[in-house]
């Protein structure tokens, strides 16, 4: 039988990166285990992890929520650039122009807006974490997700706690730039196709993240758009690990890992939950250290830094005083 297209290349973003495939792989191969442990990123097929959940439209969604609030994200343009303004201190805070806008909304009103929604219109995001003010009909559902496998696998993988869900109801498009979160990620794919382009932590220097006391902490500062390379050379480095996911796949998205999100141009709107974890415990440290745990340093040093110095303008001066001329 003719094989069913279900996308095509024009329905990915173009972008100057080199790009190799993220393997694919059934729950079941030993290759699935082998490489999450290797923190590595893999498509695993066939899990059942939500297929409870394979129905979850936004028709289905707005009957089966009770009528709480879910927070929606609304932008001028395609990319919902992520920022946490809350942490930061004050003086930070009222430089800062934040690029997007959170709203309460229920989700009939959300899928109403989407099906109203014209070129021109702000374009809209739904990012809620599912809890048990989602509602009886969807706590049903979330119940049956396969977790004797996804539990299984946290525990072989020495993983901490599953932190949260984050239910995703993204319009065709939408684009999340690249960022790094500091949690293990399982990311399962309900409605719709994702395109992820990731990038090891290896990569830190080509991906320029903002400082760890700005609002875009762990987000690069590189516009994938229209990068600029004077000011972010390195990035002519970059290779990224592609993976184009659809309903039932779970792609593992290892800690510490760039990623960029897109949802395929012209596909339909998307709906998504990811699985994050609290990293295992350091077993013994071993040298040299892996490229995320020298993040984790530099992170560290970062916070201290700006701790013991208290004005951000002189962390730079330092750094190069520091560097320069002796380590350089
Ligand atoms: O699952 C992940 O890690 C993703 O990045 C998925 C991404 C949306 C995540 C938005 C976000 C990023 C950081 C903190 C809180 C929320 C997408 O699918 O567009
Ligand atoms: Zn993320």
């Amino acid at each position: 039988m003719e094989e069913r297209r279900v996308w095509d290349e024009t329905q990915l973003r173009k972008y100057d990166v080199p790009l190799v495939y993220v393997p694919k792989y059934r729950y079941d191969d030993p290759k699935v285990q082998e490489l999450i442990s290797a923190n590595k990123p893999v498509i695993i097929t066939g899990s059942e992890l939500v297929a409870s959940a394979l129905n979850w439209d936004v028709d289905y969604l707005k009957e089966h929520m009770n009528n709480s609030n879910c927070t929606v994200i609304f932008s001028k343009n395609h990319k919902f650039k992520y920022f946490d303004d809350k942490s930061v201190r004050p003086d930070v805070k009222a430089k800062f122009v934040p690029p997007t806008r959170k709203v309460g909304m229920k989700m009939a009103e959300f899928a109403k807006r989407l099906r109203e929604w014209k070129k021109g219109d702000e374009r809209l995001y739904l990012q809620q974490m599912l809890n048990n003010t989602v509602g009886p009909g969807i706590v049903h559902d979330f119940l049956r997700f396969h977790w004797d496998w996804i539990n299984s696998l946290q525990k072989n993988m020495s993983w901490g706690p599953l932190t949260s869900n984050l239910l995703l109801i993204a319009m065709e498009g939408n684009v999340t730039p690249c960022h790094y979160d500091e949690q293990q990620n399982l990311f399962a794919q309900i409605r719709g196709f994702k395109r992820f382009i990731m990038f090891p932590p290896e990569q830190f220097e080509c991906l320029y993240p903002y400082p760890v006391y700005h609002p875009h902490d762990r987000q690069s500062q590189v516009d994938f758009e229209r990068p600029d390379y004077m000011k972010f050379p390195k990035f002519k480095g970059a290779v990224g690990h592609e993976a184009v996911i659809g309903p039932g796949d779970v792609l593992y998205i290892p800690i510490y890992w760039w990623h960029h999100v897109e949802s395929l141009m012209r596909g339909g709107y998307t709906v998504s939950v990811n699985f994050w974890y609290k990293a295992g415990p350091t077993e013994k440290i071993e040298y040299p250290l892996k490229g995320y745990q020298k993040v984790a340093i530099m992170r560290n040093v970062e916070k201290m830094l700006l701790e013991a110095l208290h004005d951000p303008q002189e962390l730079g001066p330092l750094l190069r005083a520091l560097v320069l001329g002796r380590y350089t």
